[in-house]
Parts: C-alpha cells; sequence; structure tokens
C-alpha cells in the first residue's frame, strides 16, 4: 500500500526553466506511457503488475504545486507557456502537445493524435478537434490582442480526422465588435493541408475588467 501524497512543497529556489526541462520529461514519458496502456496486448498478470507499480510512482509526486485558479509558476499567462494545458502543454500526460506559431494574420498549430485519441475506429474522436479548434482560436484572440474566452463554437466534420496522421490546425480572428472575436478555424492533414476536415466558427469575449479579476483573481 502506497502512503498517500505529503504537503511537502517542491523546492522554491529551483529555476523556471530547469521545472519546466523536467515537467516536459515527465510529460513525455507519460504520453508514451498512455500510448503504451491503449495499444497493448501485454498478459492480464502484467497488467495488474504495472497497475501496482504505476501506483506506486504516483506516490512520489509529493506535494501540491498549486491550488484551484492559482497560476503555476512555471507558467507565462495570459497567452504564455502553459505547462499544464490539455491542449499545448508539454507537461500534461493529456495534450497531443499542439505546438503553435504565428501564420500570417492568425496562428498555426502541429500535432499528431494518437489511438488514445480515438473516436471512430482509426479516426480522432470528435471532441478532440473541437479541443484543439478552440485552443488554437483562443491563441488567434491573443495573437490579436484580445485575450478572450469562447463563449459560442460551431463545428462542422467534413470528412474524419485520422489518428498517428501528422495534423495542421489553423485559426484567425475575422473580426471584433466591441469585446467580441469572431474566428475561424480548420484541421487539415499535413500532407494536404488545402483539404479542411473540420472546420469551425466561434465567438469570443473579453471578460471586462471586473469579471477577468473576479475569474482570474492571481493574475
Ligand atoms: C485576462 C483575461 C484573459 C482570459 C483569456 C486567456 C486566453 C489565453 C489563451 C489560451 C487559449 C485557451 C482557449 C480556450 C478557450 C476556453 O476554453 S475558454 C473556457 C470556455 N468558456 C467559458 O467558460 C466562458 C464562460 N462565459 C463567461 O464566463 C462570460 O460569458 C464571459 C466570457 C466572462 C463574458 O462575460 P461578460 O464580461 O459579463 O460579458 P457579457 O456582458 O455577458 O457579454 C459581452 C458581449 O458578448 C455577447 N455574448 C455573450 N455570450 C454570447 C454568445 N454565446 N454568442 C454571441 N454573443 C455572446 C453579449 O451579448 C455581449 O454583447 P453586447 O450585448 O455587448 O453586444
Amino acid at each position: 500500500m502506497t502512503a498517500p501524497p505529503t504537503e511537502t512543497p517542491f523546492p522554491e529556489t529551483e529555476e523556471p526553466d530547469d521545472q519546466r526541462t523536467a515537467i516536459a520529461a515527465l510529460g513525455h514519458e507519460l504520453r508514451t506511457l498512455v500510448d503504451a496502456t491503449v495499444t497493448t496486448a501485454a498478459p492480464t498478470e502484467i497488467l495488474h503488475r504495472m497497475a501496482d507499480e504505476v501506483r506506486g510512482l504516483t506516490g512520489q509526486l509529493t506535494g501540491r504545486r498549486r491550488r484551484r485558479a492559482e497560476i503555476p509558476a512555471v507558467d507565462e499567462f495570459p497567452g504564455g507557456v502553459r505547462m499544464y494545458s490539455p491542449v499545448t502543454g508539454l507537461g500534461s500526460p493529456l495534450a497531443p502537445p499542439l505546438r503553435v506559431a504565428p501564420d500570417g494574420d492568425g496562428v498555426v498549430g502541429h500535432c499528431t493524435l494518437g489511438i488514445a485519441h480515438e473516436g471512430p475506429p482509426g479516426y480522432v474522436h470528435g471532441g478532440m478537434s473541437a479541443m484543439l479548434l478552440d485552443e488554437l482560436m483562443g491563441w488567434a484572440c491573443y495573437a490579436a490582442k484580445s485575450p478572450a474566452m469562447t463563449v459560442s463554437l460551431g463545428m462542422r466534420y467534413r470528412r474524419p480526422v485520422p489518428v498517428e496522421t501528422p495534423l495542421r490546425v489553423h485559426a484567425r480572428v475575422t473580426g471584433t465588435e466591441d469585446r467580441k472575436a469572431f474566428v475561424t478555424g480548420s484541421i487539415s492533414t499535413e500532407e494536404t493541408p488545402s483539404v479542411p476536415l473540420v472546420t469551425a466558427d466561434a465567438v469570443f469575449v473579453s471578460p471586462g475588467p471586473g469579471r477577468a479579476r473576479a475569474l482570474f483573481p492571481s493574475t
């Protein structure tokens, strides 16, 4: 039986870059483990042994890095590094992770989704496509200097998105009206970027200053 995590904090003297490197290395190994977990044909006995060993490893992640709504010291919010983002976070076992860069008047993201992100056999779960687009459209707002939150998101699934295939996600702000931004996005394969598999239209709203302070008290 593994002891429960203690409340010992991570050492505060560590350099953020060193922490980010370590967090990213652990994130990479965990993503590899997730992929192996959903594709393995290992016998039951090995699965039971692995469950015990993973429980032991989890017990070593002692301390508590942050409370709810607290921004980790290794992050830059808004618009910068988010180590534990479920979409871009190098430290997240859930993230593909999506790599984002400016692209003309918008932003582009690159990633490959695995079997862990599967919906129909061989193809990406529609919720994953929505998550990629929602995130990247948020980045497009930030790139257009209006950090904002999604208030509506419309998806059109035109063709299934293959797993284990390099993908290209694109987003740009098409117009603004006061605190509202109208944003479009698409997903295609890297091999055939001119054929959109999924497209999205969204409205994002920048919270007013009072609302932003209430929502994000740590900023
Ligand atoms: C410092 C802050 C930075 C924060 C940003 C950081 C981003 C760093 C990049 C990371 C990228 C991550 C990208 C992931 C994106 C998410 O996942 S965000 C999470 C999902 N979204 C949410 O949880 C949002 C929930 N909604 C809310 O909390 C509130 O609606 C908001 C967004 C705070 C706005 O509230 P508010 O400031 O009180 O604004 P409100 O007066 O209600 O509406 C403003 C205008 O928008 C319109 N509107 C509201 N809803 C809608 C709608 N559904 N459709 C059309 N128009 C609407 C209103 O009609 C109003 O228009 P006018 O009447 O003025 O013409």
